[in-house]
C-alpha cells in the first residue's frame, strides 16, 4: 500500500510474517537513530541518565523532606516511568505514588507534594501544563525531557531542577533513559532504595540482553527473533504473575502495538482470574485450537488466528523479607488451563538481585522482540503513520 486519497502515507508492510525478513539485511534498523540500534543502547542509555540525574541538583528536593504524595505526569512511555517507579518503590513505600496521564494535576496536588513531569520531547501537552499547574500550586517540581525543550524553560521559570535527557530515538525506545531520573528523584526523597550497584547491575544486564537480542544472531540462538516469531500471526495475551511483571507485560503491549501493530491483550493477573482468563474459552481460544473436523479444509485450518500467551513470571526476590513473595498459583494454573486447551504459552522468567533489574529481565527481550516481529512483516517500527495522522487530526484539541 502506498499513498491514497485519504491521505494514508507511508503505510508499508505484508500481512504473512516472513523469517527470512529478519535473517537477511537489518542496516535499516542496526544504523545510529535506528530501532534495533536505539534499543541496544538501553545499558549506555541508563548510565548516562544516571550520571545526568547525579548532576542535575536533585538533592534540593529532599530539603523539604518527605512529601505527602508523589505524581509522575505524562504521557505513553514518559507515564510508565510513573509505573515503573511505583513497581520499584514496591507496597512499603511510605507515601503514595500516582501517575497521571492527563493535563494539568489532580485537584488536591499542593504545596506538600511533589510533582515529576516527564516528557521526551519536552513539549507534550500535558507534562507541560502538569509543570504549570504544580509551579502555580506551590508543589515541588522536577522536570525531566529533552534539552532546551519548553519543559525545560518552564522548569527554568519554575527554579526547579530540569534532567536534560538527550532525545536520540522516539520516546518507546527512550525507557531507561527516562525512568532513571524519576528513580533518583525519588531516591532523593526516601521513597525508594536504589544503591549504586543496582543501577550498575540493572545497565550490565541490559548489555548481556541487547548481545543476546543483536540482529545476527539467528532465531535459535536469539531469543528476542524465537519470540516474535512465535507471537507471529497471534493474537498475544501478555499476563504478568506479580505487579512487577504487570508493568513488564504492560510495556510489551504498548511496543507491539506501536511497533508491531498487533493487537494485544495484557494486564496482571490478579485481575486477569476475576474474568478476562474467559479468552481462554473463546474464539480465538479453544475454539479455534478445537477444529479438529476431519472434513475440515487444514489451510482454512492454518489460516485461524489463535491467541498465544506469554507469561511473565516473577517468583520474587530470594531473601528479601521486606516485601510479600508474589502468589505463583496463578501463574501455575493460567499455564495449566492454556495446556488444557492446546493454546502455547510462552514463560519468561524474572531474574536478578533487584527490583529494577527483575523488571529489565522482562523488559528487554520483548522489546527486541516487538521490532523483529514488525520488521517480519516489512513493518517500519519506527514510523507509526496513525500516531502521526492522529497528532495532525487533534493538534489543538487539549
Ligand atoms: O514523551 P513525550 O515526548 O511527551 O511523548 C509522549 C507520548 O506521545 C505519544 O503521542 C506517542 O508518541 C508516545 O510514544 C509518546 O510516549
Amino acid at each position: 500500500m502506498g499513498l491514497d486519497d485519504d491521505g494514508i502515507a507511508g503505510i508499508t508492510g505484508d500481512r504473512l510474517p516472513d523469517e527470512r525478513r529478519i535473517e537477511g539485511d537489518l542496516s535499516e534498523s542496526i544504523r545510529p537513530g535506528g530501532a534495533l540500534w536505539a534499543l541496544a543502547s538501553a545499558g549506555p542509555q541508563l548510565r548516562e541518565s544516571a550520571a545526568l540525574a547525579a548532576d542535575a541538583g536533585l538533592g534540593a528536593l529532599a530539603e523539604e523532606g518527605r512529601p505527602r504524595a508523589l505524581v509522575v505526569a505524562g504521557v505513553g512511555t514518559a507515564a510508565r516511568t510513573g509505573d515503573i517507579l511505583a513497581t520499584v518503590a514496591g507496597p512499603r513505600c511510605p507515601v503514595p505514588i500516582l501517575g497521571h496521564r492527563s493535563a494539568g494535576v489532580p485537584g488536591w496536588v499542593g504545596a506538600a507534594d511533589v510533582v515529576i513531569a516527564v516528557s521526551a520531547s519536552g513539549r507534550s501537552p500535558e507534562a507541560l501544563a502538569a509543570a504549570e499547574a504544580a509551579a502555580r500550586r506551590g508543589a515541588r517540581l522536577v522536570a525531566i525531557g529533552a534539552p532546551d525543550s519548553e519543559l525545560q524553560s518552564l522548569a527554568e521559570r519554575a527554579r526547579a531542577p530540569f534532567v536534560a535527557v538527550p532525545r536520540r530515538a522516539p520516546a518507546r525506545l527512550s525507557l531507561w533513559a527516562l525512568t532513571v531520573p524519576v528513580l533518583m528523584a525519588a531516591r532523593e526523597l526516601g521513597l525508594v532504595s536504589l544503591v549504586e550497584a543496582d543501577i550498575a547491575e540493572t545497565a550490565r544486564r541490559l548489555d548481556e540482553d541487547a548481545e543476546r537480542c543483536r540482529p545476527d544472531a539467528d532465531a535459535y540462538v536469539n531469543p528476542a527473533k524465537e519470540l516474535a516469531m512465535n507471537l507471529a500471526g497471534s493474537i498475544p495475551v501478555v499476563w504478568g504473575s506479580s505487579p512487577l511483571a504487570g508493568v513488564a507485560a504492560r510495556r510489551f503491549g504498548d511496543m507491539l502495538a506501536a511497533n508491531s501493530r498487533y493487537p494485544v491483550v495484557s494486564g496482571e493477573l490478579g485481575e486477569v482470574g476475576r474474568g478476562r482468563v474467559g479468552l481462554l474459552d473463546g474464539v480465538f481460544g479453544s475454539l479455534a485450537e478445537g477444529q479438529k473436523d476431519i472434513f475440515a479444509d487444514p489451510e482454512e485450518d492454518e489460516d485461524l488466528t489463535r491467541l498465544r500467551i506469554v507469561l511473565m513470571r516473577d517468583d520474587g526476590l530470594d531473601g528479601d523479607d521486606s516485601t510479600p513473595k508474589p502468589d505463583t498459583r496463578r501463574a501455575d494454573a493460567v499455564a495449566d488451563l492454556a495446556s488444557r486447551r492446546g493454546i502455547r504459552c510462552d514463560v519468561i522468567p524474572a531474574e536478578g538481585g533487584c527490583a529494577l533489574e527483575r523488571l529489565a529481565s522482562l523488559i528487554a527481550v520483548p522489546d527486541f522482540a516487538s521490532v523483529y516481529l514488525a520488521l517480519a512483516h516489512g513493518l517500519d517500527p519506527m514510523r507509526v503513520p496513525a500516531v502521526s495522522e492522529m497528532k495532525d487530526l487533534t493538534l489543538g484539541a487539549e
